[in-house]
């Protein structure tokens, strides 16, 4: 199957700055893909290479198999940036409208796009009376114009509140089940860790973790929490058999563990049996991977 991007080797340098250092990344039809790190770690800058916006300075960028920035990219890509501006006057289909009519498409197809995005009630409404969410959603449709193969989004949640976040992603899978590779940058890790099936962590331009949640949570080797409930009146006993656990003041007992420790102290703890009300087992987030992969490299 043909890669949507490859990135080898990936150099960039903006006077004194390496912005992005030896960075590679392969990415196939229908992955979702976050692209993590602090402000300045470079993400803005990959993006912009991507879609052909600059120049990189070493490595090779190649787009659906062909040049970022020539026609065939461009017709493949979509750029959803941070802050999508349109002009408040306009209803939400006659944006649509005219976006279409830019690219030489049909004005017909707005109704279309604008119910892809879950807008068809509110496409004759102005934008000015739009919520934020809104507006991220005729910035979707406006992307997806030309069915693209790559979808790349610069935080395009921020500022949104729970429900249009869950349902943003949501529109964001339907994409990727239908083959669109999605790769977007985030600084809300939880949203990231639910919703994405890859993860890159760049750090001062260098890619400092790459892979799914589960292969950087095995490479961090970060303990995993087990948390224990006893029954009413067992926490004594329960406490007395895990003299390793902490106890909480709700009665809880709190253990950690490496991987390869984990079925072990689990067959220990229910072993238990009855003495037991609940088992809870906490695995790493990818905020703490995340800590892990920057702290190492010194951020
Ligand atoms: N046009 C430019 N000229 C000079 N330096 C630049 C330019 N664009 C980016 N940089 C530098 O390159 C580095 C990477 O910036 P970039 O915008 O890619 O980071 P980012 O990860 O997108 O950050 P943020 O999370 O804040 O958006 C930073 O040190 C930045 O100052």
């Amino acid at each position: 199957m043909t890669s949507t991007l490859t990135i080898s080797r990936l150099t960039k340098r903006f006077r004194g700055v390496e912005a992005l250092s030896d960075v590679s990344l392969t990415l196939a039809p229908g992955q979702r893909v976050a692209l993590l790190g602090h402000n300045g770690a470079g993400k803005s800058t990959m993006m912009k290479i991507i879609l052909g916006l600059i120049p990189h300075d070493a490595g090779e960028v190649t787009v659906c198999g062909t040049a970022p920035g020539s026609a065939a990219a461009r017709a493949q890509v979509a750029y959803l940036p941070e802050n999508v501006a349109f002009h408040p006057a306009l209803t939400g289909e006659e944006q649509i409208r005219h976006y279409l009519r830019l690219r030489g498409e049909p004005a017909l197809k707005a109704p279309g796009l604008l119910e892809r995005v879950g807008l068809a009630g509110a496409g004759r409404r102005r934008i000015g009376t739009y919520s934020k969410g809104m507006r991220q959603r005729v910035g979707l449709a406006q992307a997806l114009m030309g069915r693209p193969r790559l979808l790349v989004l610069d935080e395009p949640t921020s500022g949104l509140d729970p429900v249009s976040r869950r349902d943003f992603y949501a529109l964001l899978d339907e994409f990727a089940t239908a083959g669109t590779t999605i790769l977007l940058s985030s600084h809300v890790l939880t949203e990231v860790e639910a919703r994405t099936d890859h993860i890159l962590i760049l750090s001062r331009g260098r890619a400092v973790a790459e892979g799914t949640l589960n292969e950087l949570r095995r490479r961090a080797a970060l303990p995993i929490g087990l948390v224990v409930t006893p029954v009413e009146g067992q926490t004594d006993a329960l406490a007395a058999a895990l003299p390793d656990a902490r106890r909480a003041d709700d009665g809880t007992l709190h253990l950690t563990c490496t991987q390869d420790q984990k079925l072990a102290l689990l067959a220990q703890v229910t072993a238990m049996g009855a003495q037991l009300a609940d088992l809870e087992v906490i695995p790493p987030s990818l905020e703490d991977i995340y800590s892990h992969f920057s702290q190492r490299d010194g951020q």
